[in-house]
Parts: structure tokens; C-alpha cells; sequence
């Protein structure tokens, strides 16, 4: 395997479709674009032509489109058959371009890790494809594209230029230290500029968790005692039956888990087995398990019949659901009394989650550091600046940490030392992209 080899692979989803996009890119697409239709169209521009196989025979009557080394997606020589989307058509070509030398079938996620490799986009971009890619609300789909039209990038490549430069002024200011014609104040600036960014880090820094839950979802629990009602209201809020409804007190062990789509935004919420100290084995560990979705849990619902006091719950931020409301004429439980029964209290509910969603991730246009791995180099950025700015800092240290500070933000885009993550960071995207 190679990187210059010639990679192809079928670019669009499942078939059969309408319509199947075969990508190839490297040194021999022209030629093989060439060799299948019999001509060399004008680039970027679509064309209707037969493709053919080595030996005359016709393959599909496609549109063809093919990019020049420079300016594609992937930065090289780059050919796009859109063929009929059957799947024995599909076979066909691919099998036409693998009988072509130099070719092979791209890795996952090959064709964006070489347009990162030829600069066309830089980490953050890239990983921002991947994202777009597997959004699936609208918020993912918002933040994702932020990424992946290069506003991270920019954000972070401007700090970086900034400290970058802000180092380079307190090494002159170092280094002509006794000259009197190089003032020893050019530095104050400097600061200044060096503490602006500092405060735009954490600031950036502490959208890491927004950026996390329109990701990854918001967490909500459904916890409560044996029977209490959790498994009907997973249901409820699912509109399926996903968890196993019964009148046995200890019925789910198992954390089910359902994920919902609430104005926009990645809700999942889990049922959990019903909390009580049991001789049972298997309904003790499942018990353990409630008690780790409750801890990893953005929003707690704690769930207890209405009418019977509500026991206290060891969570911050856990909301009191006063549940089986159609069984009980006390009115007690306020707010929030629902029944999956009657159907009471069940839309109130929903606004309640989505309200307290929207309050967590608002800002899906902005741009939010998105992953773990940018978290990690951004959080040593801000502690470097943290150092740099520390009181009598000796000059050259904090030079040192400036130059810290400004090769994190550098990993984060991978101007700087990635190489060993490539393969981490492609192999999760699908083949074709
Ligand atoms: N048919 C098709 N549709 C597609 C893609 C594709 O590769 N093929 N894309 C794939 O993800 C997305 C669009 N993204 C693209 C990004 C850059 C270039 C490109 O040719 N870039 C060149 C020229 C830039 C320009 O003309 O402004 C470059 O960056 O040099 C193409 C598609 C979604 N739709
Ligand atoms: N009348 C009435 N019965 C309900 C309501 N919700 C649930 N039930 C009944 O209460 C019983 C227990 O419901 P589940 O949803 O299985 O309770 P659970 O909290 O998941 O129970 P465990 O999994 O054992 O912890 C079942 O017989 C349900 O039909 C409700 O709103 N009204
Ligand atoms: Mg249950």
C-alpha cells in the first residue's frame, strides 16, 4: 500500500440508488477516465458517456466529471463517474478501474486524509467532515459544518500566529536587552495581547461541554424506585415499546438506552433498573448500573408514584416526577405529574427535557471545541499561557511557554506532530469519503 498509489471506491451510499458516484484520485485517474470513455473532458465540466470496459464492452452510460491535480477535493488528479446506482453496475466499474495498474481500492476515509496530507484542509476540517458526515440533527449538522468549512481552523490558526509573533517580539526585546534604541515597553503590548488570548481560550474552552453534548447527546436517566413507572415512560417518550413493561418490581436490569431528536438536538435518554437493596444477583448489578447512568447523566428524572412522598435523591440534578398520575386523586407532585396511561403531563415533560437541553447547548453556530482530542491540546495551550503570564516570569521562560502555547494549538489543526493519529483519526470515517 502506497500513497501513491491511484484509490478508488464508490463514494455514495447503499444500492441500489438512482445514482452511484465512483471516485478515483491519483496520477492515473485522467488516464483511466480516458481509457473508459475514450476522450479527455475539459475539467469540472459533467459529460454524458459510455464507459467501457478494456475490451469495448459497454458498462453504463454515465456522467463523468474530472478534476485537475490542485484543485480537487483531494488536491490530486481526481475523476468522478456517476453511474446508475444497481448494484451489479456499480461492481462492474469498480472492477474496470482495479483491472487499470497503479490502482487500488482507498482505505476508510482515504480520500479526506489525502486532501489533509496535500493541505487542502487541516484537522479540524477533516474531522469535521467525518462529523457532517454522521450528523443526524441539526445541531450536530451546525456545528459539524462549522468545522468543516475551516472556521475552527481559523480561529485557532489566528491565536497561533498571534503568540507565535508576541514570542518573537520578547526574544528581540531579549536578545537587544542593552540596546537602547529597542525600548524594554514593546513588550507591554505584547502582554496584553498574550492575556486577551489567554481569556478568548478559556472562554472557547468552556463551550468544550456544549460542544460535547450536541455531539455526543444529553444524557437524561430515568431513575426511581422498582415498578415506578420508568420502562412506560421510556416507552412513551420513544413512542415504541423499546423496555420490557411489567407488573414484577425488578423487570429491567439492563440500562436501555433511546435516543430521541428534540428541536433539533441529540437527546438520550436511559431507563435504568428500579433502585432497591435484593438478595438478587442479577438485579443487584443492574442496580450498580442504574447508579452509573445517574452519575453520567446531564438531567436525573426521579420517578415516584404520585400521592406517596417523594424520597430524596442524592443528585443535583435530578427533577421529581410524580408518575401514575391517573391513580391518584391527591393533585399531589405539582408540575410535574405525568401518566402514560391518560397520556397527563407527557407533552409538559418533553418541553420540560427540551427546555433544559436548549439551555445546555445553545450555540450550535458558534464555534465549540468538538472532541477529546482538541480539548486535550487546547487545555495545555491554556495552561501554558497560564504559565507565560505567571508574575516574575523570567523572560525566557515564558518564551518557552509562549512557544508551548502556540505548538498545542498547532496539534490541534496538526500543523505540528500528528502523524501517528492519522491512521486513528481516518480509519473511523466510512470508505468513499
Ligand atoms: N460530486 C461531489 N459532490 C460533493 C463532494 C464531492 O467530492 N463530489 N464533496 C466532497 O466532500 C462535498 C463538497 N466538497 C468539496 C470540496 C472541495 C472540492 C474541490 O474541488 N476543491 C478544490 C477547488 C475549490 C474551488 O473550486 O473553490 C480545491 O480545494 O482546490 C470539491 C468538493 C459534497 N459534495
Ligand atoms: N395506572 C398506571 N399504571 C402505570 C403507569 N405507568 C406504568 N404503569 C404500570 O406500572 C407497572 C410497572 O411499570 P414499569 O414501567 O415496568 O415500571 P419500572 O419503573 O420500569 O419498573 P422496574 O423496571 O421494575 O424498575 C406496569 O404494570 C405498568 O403498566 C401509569 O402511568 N399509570
Ligand atoms: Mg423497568
Amino acid at each position: 500500500m502506497s500513497a501513491s498509489d491511484t484509490i478508488f471506491a464508490l463514494s455514495s451510499g447503499s444500492l441500489p440508488a438512482g445514482i452511484a458516484v465512483v471516485r478515483i484520485s491519483g496520477e492515473a485517474a485522467p488516464s483511466i477516465l480516458q481509457a473508459m470513455i475514450g476522450r479527455l473532458p475539459e475539467v469540472r465540466h459533467a459529460e454524458l458517456a459510455l464507459l467501457r470496459d478494456w475490451d469495448g464492452s459497454m458498462l453504463d452510460q454515465a456522467l463523468v466529471f474530472r478534476f485537475a491535480e490542485g484543485a480537487s477535493f483531494t488536491g490530486e488528479p481526481l475523476v468522478e463517474l456517476h453511474c446508475h446506482g444497481g448494484s451489479a453496475v456499480v461492481q462492474a466499474v469498480l472492477n474496470a478501474v482495479a483491472a487499470h495498474p497503479g490502482t487500488r481500492p482507498a482505505d476508510a476515509g482515504e480520500f479526506t486524509r489525502r486532501a489533509f496530507i496535500n493541505g487542502k484542509m487541516d484537522l479540524t476540517a477533516a474531522e469535521g467532515v467525518a462529523d457532517l458526515i454522521s450528523a443526524e440533527t441539526e445541531a450536530q449538522r451546525r456545528l459539524a459544518l462549522t468545522s468543516a468549512s475551516g472556521a475552527q481552523e481559523a480561529l485557532y490558526s489566528g491565536w497561533r500566529a498571534a503568540l507565535i509573533e508576541a514570542r518573537a517580539l520578547i526574544e528581540a526585546d531579549l536578545d537587544f536587552a542593552d540596546e537602547a534604541d529597542v525600548p524594554g515597553s514593546v513588550a507591554e503590548q505584547v502582554w496584553d495581547r498574550v492575556r486577551d488570548i489567554k481569556v478568548s481560550v478559556e472562554t472557547h474552552l468552556a463551550g468544550a461541554r456544549t460542544g460535547e453534548i450536541i455531539r455526543q447527546g444529553f444524557r437524561v436517566a430515568l431513575v426511581g424506585a422498582p415498578n415506578a413507572g420508568k420502562s412506560s415512560l421510556l416507552n412513551a417518550l420513544a413512542k415504541r415499546n423499546v423496555a420490557i413493561v411489567s407488573p414484577v418490581a425488578g423487570t429491567t436490569r439492563d440500562v436501555i438506552e433511546v435516543a430521541l431528536d428534540l428541536n433539533g438536538l441529540k437527546v438520550i435518554v436511559s431507563d435504568t433498573a428500579g433502585l432497591r437493596e435484593t438478595d438478587d444477583v442479577v438485579e443487584r448489578l443492574g442496580v450498580e448500573r442504574s447508579y452509573e447512568a445517574l452519575a453520567a447523566a446531564d438531567l436525573v428524572l426521579h420517578l415516584h408514584p404520585a400521592g406517596w412522598t417523594h424520597p430524596s435523591l442524592e443528585a443535583p440534578n435530578a427533577v421529581a416526577i410524580a408518575s401514575k398520575a391517573d391513580l391518584d386523586a391527591s393533585g399531589k407532585g405539582g408540575a410535574h405529574r405525568i401518566s402514560t396511561v391518560t397520556g397527563e403531563g407527557l407533552d409538559e415533560l418533553v418541553q420540560l427535557l427540551g427546555e433544559q437541553v436548549q439551555s445546555r447547548a445553545s450555540g450550535a453556530g458558534q464555534v465549540l471545541p468538538v472532541r477529546s482530542r482538541q480539548v486535550h491540546h487546547i487545555e495545555n495551550c491554556a495552561a501554558a499561557l497560564q504559565r507565560a503570564l505567571r508574575d516574575g516570569m523570567p523572560l525566557e521562560l515564558c518564551a518557552e511557554e509562549l512557544r508551548q502555547a502556540a505548538d498545542a494549538l498547532g496539534c490541534v489543526t496538526g500543523a505540528i506532530g500528528v502523524e501517528d493519529l492519522l491512521d486513528h483519526i481516518f480509519s473511523r470515517f466510512c470508505i468513499g469519503k
